[in-house]
């Protein structure tokens, strides 16, 4: 263990997401089996002492890799120094909420954050925003640290992406190895456009293996709405699967891909504006999210992806006029 620790600072980490993903963190499956990491626990004071709960049963794995935990309720100090930032923590909607109620808590959150992440942070920083909505609060981080790169500032659609993988999967009868190039567009939400026209089975184009009758009544919606069958089964919203996406998502990231879906901002591809955090089909080269370019889009692709991007348009616009961009 000759090398430097890298600091991963997760927020909300007394949540059901963090317990899922603090031991695989720590076991090496964010960066690697090789990769020493040291924890820093972000919570609000009232979850403070639960985190620290957590924090003894990671003492008690005993993990070769885990260089130390740190816990604290300052984002300063959760941030100083860190290489990897997940943001999990987010106000949740209850009952009565709007959704502008909801981006003004958010943005009490995801704002002050950016802003520690732009003061204290590696240089090397690179931010995932999990708690939703996702990319609209990775916009507000980002707008919020003017001095770190625009692209280190990414969401998470892997969890869609990976519900899209497992549905094709179970509906070819195919394992979920023999399919390549899925993508999500769009928003973290039930608007997002899960694409089998570019997706491969076999060598063979997926929307052209299923009748589009189910490509169109059942795959996009089952994808967009899986949250919310989660949360009516369990009575509670996707936790393991939302970690093991983190995962894969910082993994790749930082490892490399050919193919996966990322929510970064765009350069202006495909026709969504410049600045959007939006989920594209991507390759990681060099440890950098690249959008993987030369798809065509027809006509039932585009009307889907145009829909989502508008969706992020109203909510960026949204967050504008609550002056929280
Ligand atoms: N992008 C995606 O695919 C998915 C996103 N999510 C979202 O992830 C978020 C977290 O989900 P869960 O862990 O299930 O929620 P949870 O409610 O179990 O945990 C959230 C934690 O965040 C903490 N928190 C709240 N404000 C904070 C702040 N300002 N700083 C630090 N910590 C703070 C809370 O104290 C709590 O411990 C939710 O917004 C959820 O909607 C969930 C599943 C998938
Ligand atoms: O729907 C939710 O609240 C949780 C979520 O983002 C998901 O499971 O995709």
């Amino acid at each position: 263990m000759a090398q430097t620790p890298v600091k991963v600072t997760v927020t909300g980490a007394a949540g059901q997401i963090g317990y899922a993903l603090l031991f695989r963190i720590a076991s090496g499956q964010l960066l690697g089996a090789d990769v020493p990491v040291k924890l820093s626990l972000l919570e609000i004071p009232q979850a403070v002492k639960a985190a620290e709960g957590t924090a003894m049963e990671l003492d008690d794995c005993a993990f070769p890799l885990l260089s130390g935990i740190e816990i604290t309720d300052d984002a300063n100090k959760a941030f100083d120094g860190a290489n990897v930032a997940l943001l999990v923590g987010a106000r949740p909607r209850t009952a009565g909420m709007e959704r502008g109620d909801l981006l003004q808590a958010n943005g009490g959150i995801f704002g002050p954050q950016g802003k520690a992440i732009n003061d204290h942070a590696a240089d090397d920083i690179r931010v995932l925003v999990v708690g939703n909505p996702a990319n609209t609060n990775a916009l507000i981080a980002q707008q919020s640290a003017p001095d770190v790169p625009a692209e280190r500032f990414t969401a998470m659609t892997r969890l869609d992406h990976n519900r899209a993988l497992s549905q094709l999967a179970a509906k070819l009868q195919v394992p979920v190895t023999e399919i390549k190039k899925m993508t999500i567009w769009g928003n973290h939400s039930a608007t997002q456009y899960p694409d089998l026209f570019h997706t491969e089975v076999g060598g063979k184009i997926a929307a052209e293996l299923v009748d589009e009758a189910w490509l169109r009544d059942t795959f996009i919606p089952t994808v967009a709405k899986r949250g919310a069958a989660i949360i009516e089964a369990r009575g509670a919203s996707s936790a393991a699967s939302a970690a093991n996406a983190a995962i894969d998502h910082v993994f790749d990231w930082v490892n490399g891909t050919e193919w996966t879906s990322a929510a970064i901002p765009s350069d202006g591809s495909y026709g969504v504006p410049e600045g959007l955090i939006s989920s594209f089909p991507v390759a990681s080269r060099d440890g950098k999210w690249e959008i993987i370019q030369g798809l065509e889009i027809d006509a039932f692709s585009r009307e889907r992806i145009d829909a989502s991007v508008r969706e992020l348009e109203e909510e960026r616009t949204a967050v504008r006029e609550l002056g929280l961009i």
